[in-house]
């Protein structure tokens, strides 16, 4: 699956020391997974934590979900290690967490060679600030909301309306969108709460979010349900297309579908819902 048409609605967290989870993931409906190194595995198991973890990506077993790797920050004392343990093991990218601006990147890019998709979690003040140039970076392909990490730094309150965090919400989608790099939403604590899920999944995809991230499995369903084009949408862009066509043959540049128009433009969006549809289809497919 190539990486402008692959689905990336659900991104489960999982701690690389959490021996069970890590089986477990390889039949959840994830479309994709963060192996985390950082802030949920305890000092005192990274380092078993980094074993156990390149020991599952080398067995295998995840299908198609994209495999990120979270390693801990390079200043700190577990970096450097994790990067050598781990670039090689099997995963689809690297997760690199406290980024503040583009040179903090340099030095993994440099770790790992140009060949290692680098993603980077959007966690900080001063990175919201930097978005546009972190995204621009050579190496990297996916920008991942910290919401939790925003939260502490920016001294906010948890709202239900997120509104403290919507500039960053938006500076980092437009950020990924101005790249053209993968955009993923903050996790939802309330792991148990259905419906505030539910609503925060809303709300990211009409920001623009590709997906969400998650903590755990009960929240996957309702999320890729969320993340996916409708029946409608589906049914709607069909319809556009097929109209814009009828149109262009009849020298028109533009078509009028349920009174609204249709311009190029729309096709285009229409033909991206089409493609994430197929997508979605695909990855369903393997789950079978
Ligand atoms: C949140 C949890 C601590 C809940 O754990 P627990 O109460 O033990 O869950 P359950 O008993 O309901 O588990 C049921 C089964 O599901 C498996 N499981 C649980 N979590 C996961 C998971 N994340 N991935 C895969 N499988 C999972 C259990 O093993 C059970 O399986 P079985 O034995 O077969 O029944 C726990 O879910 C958890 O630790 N979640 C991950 C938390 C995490 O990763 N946090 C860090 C990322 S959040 C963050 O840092 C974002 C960012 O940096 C920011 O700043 O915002
Ligand atoms: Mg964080």
């Amino acid at each position: 699956m190539d990486r402008q048409s692959r689905p990336y609605r659900s991104v489960l967290y999982i701690p690389g020391s959490m021996d069970r989870a890590l089986e477990k993931a390889r039949s959840l409906a994830a479309d994709a997974i963060i192996f985390d190194l950082e802030d949920a595995v305890a000092p005192d198991a990274k380092a078993t934590a980094r074993e156990t973890l390149a020991a599952a990506l080398r067995q295998g077993g995840y299908g198609k979900r994209f495999k990120i790797v979270r390693i801990n920050a390079l200043t700190t004392a577990w970096g450097l290690d994790d990067v050598t343990t781990l670039r090689d093991a099997g995963a689809d990218a690297i997760l690199l967490p406290k980024v503040n601006s583009a040179s903090d990147i340099d030095s993994l890019a440099d770790l790992l060679g140009p060949d290692m998709p680098i993603w980077v979690m959007m966690e900080t003040p001063v990175s919201v600030f930097n978005a546009r140039e972190i995204a621009s970076h050579r190496q990297v392909e996916g920008l991942v909301t910290g919401t939790n990490d925003l939260t502490k730094d920016l001294g906010c309150r948890v709202r239900a309306d997120r509104l403290p965090l919507m500039t960053a919400l938006q500076t980092i989608v437009m950020a990924a969108r101005a790249a053209r790099i993968v955009a993923i939403d903050g996790v939802y604590n309330r792991f148990r709460d259905g419906e505030g899920l539910k609503h925060e999944c809303e709300q990211g995809r009409d920001l623009g979010f590709d997906g969400k991230t998650l903590i755990h499995p009960s929240q996957i369903e309702v999320t890729n349900a969320e993340f996916s084009p409708t029946q409608s949408e589906i049914d709607l862009a069909r319809r556009q297309i097929a109209a814009f066509e009828e149109s262009m043959a009849s020298g028109k540049g533009i078509a009028v579908v349920d009174g609204n128009i249709v311009e190029n433009l729309h096709v285009m969006a229409a033909q991206k819902i089409l493609a994430k549809a197929k997508a979605v289809a695909e990855m369903a497919e393997e789950e079978e």
